[in-house]
């Protein structure tokens, strides 16, 4: 709803006086920092200028260090204020020019005045009155503004609920410092505000949506209640932008307690990490420890020597093979039984056992030489009943080795000591045959020190192993699962052992070895970690999230994913567990409500069901109606999804008689979409061996065509050609699918990734194929 004249100049006016206020403010600030780094650099310089440095007596030596402790507070205090300044001069000098977005004017109960609550991204206070001329949007009364249309309205403060009348709510755009739009808004945030961001072109990076976050995105922004919170969000529903906020929130909101090292959000891969990396630091908060699963994986098996297959050459293969070779049908089982809470069940079983014996260790040794044997070890380690747990026993006989070492190392100093002694050609003093043959014994024993921190003498890969060639052990552990083996299991036992042997690890035995080795070494536990984020939540088996439960016992979960998008074989397995056949089937081909509900109870009793709140998203808002309706027709029986009102073009089917022909039209279709004025163009097929041979064709029609990998780390806007599980998570202005024929898509388990490229394009979809249309889109 658009204001009056008057109501408007004075609006603009306000703009302009705490726009001065701030450009004021950042004079100050930026005059403090100055001065404080040069008293910091003066007193870092002078540092020993002022300290009484005196050695003669252990009275001088207790007073010298005091006065370098007091001397080094002083350092320290001046670098945080120095600090704090520059936080405080970044801040303001992001928002100058557009100090707010938005106003409520509420009236709380029992109090005469309405108070006017200007709200932005950062606070900003009057220094010569104290009145708040900005609230953060993090503020607990800044929730009004997400959460209610003018009317009744209750926000909630750390120590009460407030209630009251909210009269107003009014958006703001800003610009260089000018008011150039401002109107007020009803029922939900200013539809006409959305519409504005909704209809822009799609960046490489994504933005903050902190000025129209919708109510119930806000209310998993602010959730502080649960434990473990699981967000359902239909494709396009926010669930990312909304991960991001959160962090945002929770760091404002806890910020005398929580910093950025106490948070990890898991993306689904590098590229992905770099299109989020933008909304942190626009929102006025440093980055965050965000990693993948997989890098995550690699980090913790370094020491290991094997080289660690990638999830998506998993996927490649999962796509490309076919279900009639035997070897392909028994990696299918593998990954589903791997992946499964049943084999969580085997290895933590196998961990209880080792309690009373069957840890494999090795000679711990240099070259040849034989410090300590595998039976020295196995025999001090089990020698002795222990009621501790296994981590903690090796933390003992780690200490118990580090002082066999240092016995070992004086014996060899003495030994090098001798030698040099008896060395006629070296003529050095005693104390420097005495220094030097210290050194010598160091660098010897160095090695052997590395070793024993690393525990280098247990075979936890031997032991990996073991469980697919001790038939014996397997039906023990095996029984206590309750579950059978699949099928397959003699293949898939050979397949195992015969990767790891080969230096491979395999997708799917990541996870379990991580554990296992976590289990037996006693480093499991990261105590620090007190949220953990998990986007594209689909994505991740019940074997990952109960190892992550158990990484982070600290911390609380945000598991964001939608089920219609699980493109992985174990996400498959993750909504099939425990329903019958048919359901089996139809869950690869799309998550019906029904199975959708089965996913998230198995989380939640993976997670304990009491501290688990489901949230679900319907709404969509990347792409327009059109595109979101035709997305839909892809999962027939799935959960709904109320596409976000805005209008386009509706999507285009292409067909193309050859191959020559759907390259030309590919092509053309692409020029058209560029010349259009779509700055981002993303051509999609189904798999990287596709893409490859695409993008070979396409080339010399569109020299500019850049091609993205699971190797690239950042894209430009432009036309670009892609895998579309490469796609997931991002979004562009047009998309094209390369081949929508039925010879490329018809299997069921390519359902879901064919809705996941759909639901990629903001504006446009262009579907080409060849031949005869995929049965997805046969209704
Ligand atoms: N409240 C909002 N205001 C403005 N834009 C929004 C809002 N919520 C979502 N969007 C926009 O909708 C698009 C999709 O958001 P996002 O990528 O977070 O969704 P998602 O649920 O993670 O999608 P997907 O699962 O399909 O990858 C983004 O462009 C985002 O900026």
């Amino acid at each position: 709803m658009a204001i009056g004249n008057e109501e408007r100049e004075k609006e603009a006016q306000r703009v302009s006086v705490v726009r001065g206020n701030i450009q004021r403010r950042i004079i100050e600030l930026r005059q403090t920092v100055d001065d404080r780094r040069s008293e910091a650099t003066a007193i870092g310089r002078s540092f020993w200028d002022d300290i009484s440095v005196n050695a003669d007596n252990d009275d001088d030596l207790i007073e010298t260090a005091a006065s370098m402790a007091q001397q080094e507070h002083v350092l320290q205090g001046q670098e945080r204020s120095y600090r704090l300044a520059q936080d405080a001069l970044r801040k303001l000098e992001r928002v100058v020019d557009a100090p707010y977005f938005s106003r409520i004017d509420f009236q709380e109960k029992g109090e005469q005045d309405r108070e006017k609550i200007y709200i932005g991204l950062t606070s900003f206070i009057d220094s010569k009155t104290d009145e708040i001329l900005i609230y953060d949007w993090r503020a607990p009364i800044a929730s009004l503004f997400y959460d209610y249309p003018p009317g009744p309205a209750t926000y909630r403060t750390p120590e009460m609920d407030v209630s009251g009348e909210l009269w107003l709510k009014r958006q703001y755009i800003i610009k260089s410092g000018e008011l150039q739009d401002v109107f007020d808004t009803g029922i939900s945030i200013g539809d006409e505000m959305l519409q504005k961001m909704l209809s822009r072109s799609a960046d490489e990076k994504m933005s903050s949506i902190v000025t129209t976050i919708q109510r119930e995105q806000n209310q998993i922004i602010r959730d502080d209640h649960h434990k473990v919170l699981v967000v359902q969000g239909a494709a396009g529903s926010g669930k990312t932008s909304v991960a991001l906020q959160r962090i945002a929130y929770l760091l404002y909101k806890y910020r005398t307690t929580l910093s950025a090292d106490n948070m990890i959000l898991f993306s689904p891969n590098s590229l992905f990490s770099d299109y989020v990396s933008r909304v942190l630091p626009e929102l006025g908060e440093a980055t965050m420890q965000q990693t993948t699963f997989q890098d995550y994986l690699t980090h913790k098996l370094t020491d290991t020597g094997l080289k660690l297959e990638d999830p998506y050459d998993q996927l490649e293969f999962i796509l490309t093979g076919t279900e009639k070779d035997p070897m392909y049908a028994a990696r299918l089982q593998s990954i589903t039984y791997k992946t499964s809470e049943a084999f969580l069940r085997v290895i933590e079983a196998y961990g209880d056992k080792l309690k009373e014996g069957g840890i494999r260790f090795v000679d711990l040794a240099v070259g040849k030489k034989v410090l300590i044997t595998a039976d020295e070890l196995s025999e001090r380690f089990y020698g002795k009943p222990s009621i501790l747990a296994i981590g903690e026993r090796m933390e003992q006989l780690s200490e118990w080795i580090l002082e066999k070492l240092d016995v070992f190392q004086a014996d060899v100093q003495k030994r090098f000591y001798r030698k040099l002694v008896r060395e006629p050609k070296y003529m050095g003093s005693e104390p420097e045959m005495k220094k030097m043959s210290r050194v010598k014994a160091h660098k010897a024993i160095t090695p052997l020190r590395e070793k024993a921190q690393k525990l280098a003498y247990v075979d936890v890969l031997g032991m990996y192993k073991e469980l697919f060639t001790d038939a014996s052990l397997q039906q023990e552990l095996v029984g206590l699962s309750h579950q059978p083996l699949p099928e397959a299991w003699t293949t898939i036992s050979e397949v195992t052992v015969g990767a790891l042997t080969q230096g491979h690890l395999r997708y799917e035995d990541a996870t379990p070895l991580v554990y296992l080795k976590g289990l037996v070494e006693g480093q499991l536990r990261v105590g620090t970690i007190r949220y953990c984020l998990v986007d594209e939540a689909q994505d991740y088996s019940p074997f990952h999230y109960a190892y992550l439960k158990k990484l982070f016992p600290r911390a609380r979960f945000t598991l964001l994913g939608d089920w219609n998008q699980g493109i992985f074989t174990h996400a498959n397995a993750n909504v099939s567990v425990s329903v019958s056949e048919s359901e089996k089937t139809s869950a690869l081909e799309g998550a019906s409500v029904a199975q959708q509900e089965q996913g998230y109870s198995s989380i939640s009793e993976l997670m304990g069901e009491d501290e688990t709140e489901t949230i679900r998203l319907v709404k969509s808002y990347r792409s327009t109606r059109e595109i979101t309706d035709f997305a839909c027709q892809v999962l027939p029986g799935g959960e709904p999804v109320e596409p976000f009102s805005r209008s386009g073009e509706e999507p285009r089917l292409l067909r193309a008689a050859s191959e020559q022909e759907l390259v030309r039209l590919v092509a053309e279709t692409a020029a058209l979409r560029r010349d259009g004025g779509a700055s981002s163009v993303a051509i999609i097929c189904k798999t990287e061996r596709e893409t490859a041979s695409a993008h070979g064709r396409l080339k010399p029609l569109l020299p500019d065509l850049a091609r993205i990998s699971k190797d690239t780390l950042h894209y430009e806007a432009g036309v670009m050609i892609l895998p579309a599980y490469l796609a997931k998570g991002l979004e562009f202005d047009a998309v094209i699918l390369y081949d929508a024929g039925a010879a490329v898509y018809a299997e069921p388990k390519e359902r879901k990734l064919f809705y996941t490229a759909c639901t990629r394009a903001l504006h446009y979809l262009d579907v080409c194929y060849l031949g005869e249309l995929t049965p997805f889109l046969r209704g």
